[in-house]
């Protein structure tokens, strides 16, 4: 799904701004707010999470539907003989969408976009735009909710009839199986966008050669495919009228092709490395049939391969080392929204940290920061937002089929981007039960490994990310290009006792070498709060953290099949209320308004003593 972009035959309109908003009903919403102005309405800051907003109201607390209002109007002139889309970029978790009173969709998914076409439906002057979202989360959405039960890590005293009674009395809400706050709402930028009635509807690039071992700034002869797809009405016999144009980072063209498919020689291709990156772009054109029927689409993209081969993860052929984090997409004020200074500043502490990746978790991230960190040289560990799941999940076909719908959608968006070198199914789904449930596990996740395979026209390494679990029942794990490890010795487990951690922590590194896969650590870490110290650093503390990294980096060091460590967390944020978060978790090593812990400092210094490539040979 291509990202609208301005140029001499597109048109994009933004509808960011501020909307009215209202709360609404748990299981639905008035009627009449769908076509006709909202009663009373509040201001409500589009992008962005609700949630932190307006303090007249509990907006924390929604539970089900609230209402989006806003007019626009477009200038006739320009959308004249055009098609024009409306796109979300996002909506969480479930959204109908309404244009004059008229219902043109639904979606269901909190973190990827979507679009309806409106050609017809809009109007001359002023435009009524409504859209209803629905925040429930439950035990067949993703990511998973839990239903009459605690939320993640929740405490609870079951059983006592007090308890029980209040359980039962309490107003319904939201109980994520997650460790994230629920933010809801419009967390993503809005906008409506013209084409050609015949237009380019997709771009693909993918890298087909490579000549291995370049350095930073030599170039060598590369070829890449390319596939464009066409939309609109004589989409099917316009294919001969499309060119492609490779533009360098200069603007300089280095070759052409015409058709819709097909493989570009390019010889000397500039690479794009971690740390050195090297955009190009593709100029698509598709020359009309009729004055202002042209279009064009410029996509960007980087000359890369990535592979798994010999317990390595190769990028242009070298053995790539993960240094980094586990995300979120969470800040004061914004909650979950879009904010593209925040993107700024988090990369620039990437680079301050000396790290060189991150994984999206626990959702596909807005587009933006892809965009940043393909110019960055920041490589992304992309996830869908499958987080909470366990063993009823795996015979839910309803939400087997809307994993796969997610995957699709999330590979169709990010394909192109050379930042993206592997593909998360899920984190942390519950599957070592062992028996007939780890089995329906292996069942549930092989068809969505085979997937994500054959979705990827660059055909990527796929992984899921495994919780502390008794990896010797865990079926899924061991079958994915990389194992991808949680493992929380000395916090969660052995808590507080850094030498039983390390021991333990070896003990199972044994059991995986056996395996003959590339791990990597996807999250490992210690709650810190800022300002606690210790002579003896205990847990809680700056010291602790700083020891818990410092001892658990000494023993994966010691093995050359560890590929990388990505940490828990890059900062703190915000989570569920509950007896063991602190105005949320506290794993960040930067707090939740980017200042360093000590481990921080401590991490910054060992990164940059370990090199992008060949740190293990
Ligand atoms: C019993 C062990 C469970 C460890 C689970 C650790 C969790 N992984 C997923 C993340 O979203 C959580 O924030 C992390 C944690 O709690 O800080």
């Amino acid at each position: 799904m291509l990202y609208p972009q301005t140029n001499d035959a597109r048109m994009v309109f933004s509808l960011d701004g501020v909307w009215n908003f209202r709360t609404a009903g748990e299981n639905d919403y008035p009627a009449e707010w769908t076509a006709e102005a909202l009663p009373e309405p509040i201001p409500m800051a589009v992008p962005g999470s609700y949630n932190d907003q307006n303090d007249m109201t509990d907006l924390y607390d929604v539970y089900g539907w609230v209402v989006y209002q806003r007019t626009f109007s477009l200038p006739e002139r320009v959308i004249d003989g055009q098609r024009v889309v409306l796109r979300f970029d996002a909506a969480t978790h479930a959204a109908d969408v309404y244009l004059n009173g008229e219902c043109i969709g639904s979606h269901k998914g909190g973190f990827l976009p979507f679009e309806f076409d409106v050609t017809d439906r809009i109007k001359p002057g002023d435009n009524l735009l409504a859209v209803a979202i629905d925040n429930r989360i439950n035990q067949s959405t993703l990511p998973i909710g839990n239903e009459g039960n605690v939320a993640f890590f929740g405490s609870d005293n079951a059983g006592i009839p007090s308890v029980e009674a209040g359980k039962r009395w309490a107003k319904p809400q939201n109980r994520p199986n997650f460790d994230f706050f629920n933010f809801a709402g419009l967390n993503r930028h809005v906008e409506i966008y013209t084409t050609p009635r015949t237009y380019i509807a997709d771009v693909a690039v993918t890298t087909k050669a490579v000549t291995e071992g370049l350095h930073d700034g030599e170039t060598g002869p590369a070829v890449i495919g390319y596939e464009v797809t066409l939309g609109g009405a004589s989409a099917d016999e316009s294919g001969d009228r499309v060119s492609v144009t490779i533009r360098d980072e200069q603007g300089a063209t280095v070759a052409t092709a015409t058709g819709t498919k097909g493989e570009i020689d390019l010889p000397a291709a500039h690479l794009w490395n971690p740390g050195a990156a090297y955009l190009y772009t593709a100029h698509v054109a598709l020359a009309g049939q009729a004055k202002g029927s042209d279009d064009e689409y410029d996509q960007t993209f980087g000359v890369r391969t990535v592979e798994v081969k010999d317990q390595k993860f190769l990028i242009n052929g070298r053995p790539f080392y993960f240094k980094g984090f586990g995300k979120h997409e969470d800040s004061y004020f914004h909650g979950r929204g879009t904010d593209q200074l925040l993107n700024v500043k988090d990369v620039s502490l990437i680079h301050w940290l000396n790290a060189n990746s991150f994984r999206t978790s626990h959702y596909p991230y807005a587009e933006n920061m892809y965009d940043l960190c393909d110019r960055e040289g920041i490589v992304i560990i992309d996830e869908t937002p499958a987080v909470g799941m366990s063993w009823p999940q795996y015979t839910n076909k309803p939400l087997f089929e809307h994993h796969q719908q997610v995957i699709r959608d999330m590979i169709a968006r990010d394909k192109n981007h050379p930042s993206v070198v592997m593909w998360s199914l899920a984190n942390e789904p519950w599957y070592d039960q062992g028996g007939e449930k780890s089995e329906n596990a292996l069942r549930y996740f092989t068809p969505l490994y085979e997937l994500a395979h054959a979705e990827d026209p660059q055909n990527r390494p796929v992984t899921i990310v495994c919780c502390q679990n008794d990896y010797t029942k865990d079926l899924v794990t061991r079958t994915m290009d990389v194992v991808c490890l949680n493992r929380y010795y000395g916090w969660y487990n052995l808590s507080g006792d850094l030498d039983a951690a390390c021991y333990a922590l070896n003990y199972e590194l044994d059991w995986w070498e056996k395996i003959g896969k590339p791990v990597m650590f996807t999250e490992y870490g210690a709650d810190t709060m800022e300002g606690v110290h210790g002579t003896h650093g205990k847990m809680w503390s700056e010291e602790y953290q700083r020891d818990y990294f410092a001892r658990i980096d000494a023993e994966i060091d010691k093995r050359p099949w560890f590929i990388g460590e990505q940490l828990w967390n890059f900062a703190d944020f915000v989570t569920i209320q509950g007896t063991m978060r602190v105005e949320g978790n506290r794993k960040g090593i930067l707090t939740r308004d980017r200042q360093p812990k000590m481990a921080a400092h401590f991490l910054r210094d060992r990164w940059a003593a370990i090199p992008d490539f060949g740190y293990k040979g």
